[in-house]
């Protein structure tokens, strides 16, 4: 029995940082993370990043997916920022992984070094869009291809779905962290998403964190969507 404690991170997906701020302030007693991803990156820059960020634990989703140097020198301009996770694409291949691990602990203090987070397969993906992209074999056999080059190379953890964690906890054990999207409390609207499970069950998948935006969101009351959903983790 693991002694994992599930956490949520709010995903504020707007290009308005009054609106963001807002949203981070109503959810911040029950989200133990904000995610701030390219939405409002392109639409309000990094200095809004630092201002909604400051005190609070920064998961910055920018996805990076370039030639190894090209990443490694845009995670140096990301510094001054000092985000607790950052994402970049797996499918960008072995030494794109190794050059953001390098350029991470290039740039950080040791202490405050950003988790390096590996996106697998987007939670928006099935097998017969995974498929249409060229990648035959579907979704969970790619997660695991790409977990494995991804980790081997340093990064520090995963997105993938919450249906793929089971796979990943027995394939690489209880190390690495593992964060999902794709999340939907009973009831709620998949929307984009193809792979979606609730809270509870991803918790019980093995899921170190969970990424949740448009329900929380796009609630009436933002502040209680989030405490609904920290509250359904701890049961
Ligand atoms: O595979 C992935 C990787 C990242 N995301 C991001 O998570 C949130 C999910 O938002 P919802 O509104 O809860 O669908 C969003 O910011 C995505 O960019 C993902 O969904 N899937």
């Amino acid at each position: 029995m693991s002694d994992r404690r599930t956490r949520l991170i709010a995903a504020l997906d707007t290009r308005d940082p009054r609106e963001a701020s807002r949203w981070a302030d109503a959810v911040t007693p029950h989200a133990s993370a904000i995610k701030l991803g390219l939405e409002f990156v392109y639409a309000a820059g990094l200095e809004a990043v630092s201002e909604i960020a400051a005190g609070r634990a920064l998961f910055l989703d920018l996805k990076l997916h370039d030639i190894p140097n090209t990443v490694g020198a845009a995670i140096g301009s990301l510094s001054r920022i000092n985000p607790a996770m950052l994402t970049i694409h797996a499918s960008g291949g072995a030494a794109m992984v190794a050059a953001a691990s390098h350029a991470l602990n290039e740039n950080f203090s040791t202490e405050n070094r950003p988790v390096l987070l590996a996106v697998t397969v987007l939670t928006s993906l099935d097998d017969a869009a995974l498929a249409a992209t060229g990648v035959e074999g579907g979704v969970r056999s790619q997660v695991l291809r790409l977990a494995d080059l991804a980790l081997r190379n340093g990064a520090d953890g995963l997105v993938c779905s919450a249906h793929e964690l089971a796979a990943l906890r027995a394939e690489f054990g209880d190390s690495p962290v593992l964060v999902t999207p794709g999340i939907r409390p009973q009831g709620a609207a998949a929307g984009d998403q193809k792979r979606v499970m609730t809270p509870g069950e991803a918790r019980d998948a093995g899921a170190d964190w969970i990424v949740v935006g448009r329900p929380v969101t796009g609630a009436a009351d933002p502040g209680a969507a989030a405490a609904a959903i920290a509250r359904e983790l701890a049961e």
